[in-house]
């Protein structure tokens, strides 16, 4: 446990005793001549006389006849009233100092305080500092830490644009250094977007996206960093907005963009009401085959004319049709976080408008940061988007990737088509940042390409065939 008075420093100065209204004049005069530290005020109350003020003098006022100050400012300041010299003691203790001071401190002896670190909640104070020891191997992405001082807790909150995200560092994946490619991410999206994040953390893009006034499907193949994902969705208000889910990547895409059997149904024979009532029931019940269940969700009537007006003509003019989407048994929630919460309502959500968000018929944005393998999971959208059903234009494909010194941009497109099985048409890059000296992370995107769309797929692989024949 970190001894915070060991990092204490007292000093002993001297002060002015002055009435409260000549300060200004006052400061004017001795200007060079006043305590000058970060965050301390070198006025202060005189603890005897509410009318005066103490004026604080720098450290290099030693004497009691201030010889260090030129004598043209104290005749000066005499011409103002009479000066009274008193001592004044000041510590400066352990949550005035920044982490570089207090790590100069702590660490032993010829270590030199790392140039590279990241602060999270420092405030009040610093409770722990840890060391990242060696490399990320696992799945989640979490690294190993050591804890070097402080408390042995890892929960910890941090604000990012606004937000706050509370975290276990020890078991989810965090990185406040993807701040900025946060914020770029979401400026690019506009309210009533649909997002679907396929490996969302705890939430650093969905979080805000939602804010912004997006539907932001999130998933996480790791329980932990959905429990944050639904914790950080509440506190920010957003949880009517973000639908959570637990399952891997390829499978949540193939969910989000695959028709159900019950809409290919629905879609010739039912009317929307009908649809609606079926959707409410389907909720509570697995559809025949066990693996689907469907959910509704009422969307703020702002969101829904964003995405009435976006999608056109092909849409039901009824605005009270279900919200349906299909959650498989292996992801374990799918519901937004704000049906959670027992009796809540919503006050932007009105009873009688609800949007039907049906994913297999639009998506503008797909975010795939999950940077070493990313580029290979883009094989889930062969075949997966039905024309049919499908409204718009194709979604966006935000990828992110490492390249190394060695790699080109080419060479990272033909892995991206290769996966595909279709070429990629203008590609943008955007470099995030070097993560070491020979390589830096990139972020992908593009319009998935036509050729996804299923009847595609199938003929591009017929006609394959018969030519390697
Ligand atoms: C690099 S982190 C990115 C998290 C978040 N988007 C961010 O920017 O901070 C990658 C995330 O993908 C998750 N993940 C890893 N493999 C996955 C998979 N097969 N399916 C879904 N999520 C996965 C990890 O648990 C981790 O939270």
């Amino acid at each position: 446990m970190l001894d915070g008075s060991k990092f204490d420093v007292h000093l002993k100065l001297r002060a002015l005793r002055i009435p409260r209204e000549l300060c200004k004049v006052a400061t004017r005069i001795l200007n060079g001549y006043l305590l000058d530290k970060a965050r301390i005020k070198p006025i202060t109350e005189d603890p005897t006389c509410e009318k005066n003020r103490y004026m604080i003098l720098s450290e290099r006022v030693q004497t009691s006849d201030l010889s260090e100050i030129p004598e043209q400012k104290l005749d000066e300041l005499r011409g103002l009233c009479k000066i009274e010299v008193v001592p004044y003691s000041l510590t400066l203790g352990y949550s005035y100092w920044s982490a570089d001071h207090i790590l100069k401190q702590i660490l032993p002896p010829g270590v030199e305080v790392p140039s590279s670190f990241e602060t999270i909640k420092n405030y009040p104070r610093i409770k722990t500092v840890v060391n990242k020891v060696g490399t990320i191997t696992n799945e989640f992405r979490v690294p190993k830490f050591e804890v070097l001082a402080g408390e042995n807790d890892m929960v910890t909150e941090v604000k990012q644009y606004g937000c706050t995200f509370k975290l276990d560092y020890s078991l989810v994946y965090w990185n406040s250094r993807l701040e900025h490619e946060h914020i770029r991410m979401v400026s690019q999206f506009q309210a009533g977007e649909i997002i679907c994040d396929m490996f969302a953390g705890i939430g650093p893009f969905a979080i805000p996206a939602a804010q912004k006034g997006c539907i932001v499907f999130a998933n996480d193949l790791n329980p932990d960093s959905v429990r944050y994902l639904k914790i950080n969705a509440q506190t920010n208000k957003v949880d009517d907005r973000v639908f959570a889910y637990n399952c891997d990547a390829r499978e949540f895409i193939s969910q989000m963009m695959t028709v159900p059997e019950c809409a290919t149904e629905l879609n010739s024979s039912v009317s929307t009401s009908t649809y609606k009532q079926n959707g409410m029931q389907l909720n509570s019940e697995k559809s025949e085959n066990g693996r689907l269940t469907v959910n509704v969700k009422e969307v703020p009537e702002d969101i829904i004319n964003n995405l009435e007006g976006r999608r056109g003509s092909s849409r039901s003019s009824d605005a009270s049709v279900a919200s349906v989407k299909r959650l498989s048994d292996e992801c374990q929630t799918g519901i937004s976080v704000a049906d959670r919460r027992k009796g809540s309502q919503n006050k932007r959500m009105r009873g009688s408008e609800i949007s039907n968000i049906k994913t297999w018929e639009h998506i503008d944005h797909v975010l795939m940061n999950l940077p070493a393998s990313a580029l290979h999971f883009l094989d889930a959208f062969k075949g997966l988007v039905q024309r049919k059903y499908w409204r718009g234009p194709l979604p966006w494909i935000h990828c992110y990737c490492f390249m190394r010194a060695n790699e080109t941009q080419e060479y990272i497109i033909s892995v991206a088509e290769y996966a595909l099985n279709t070429q990629v048409q203008d590609p943008i890059f955007h470099r995030v940042r070097d993560v070491a000296p020979n390589k830096a992370m990139f972020c992908l995107s593009f319009r998935l390409p036509e050729a996804c769309f299923s009847e595609n797929v199938s003929s591009r692989i017929n006609h394959t065939a018969v030519g390697d024949g």
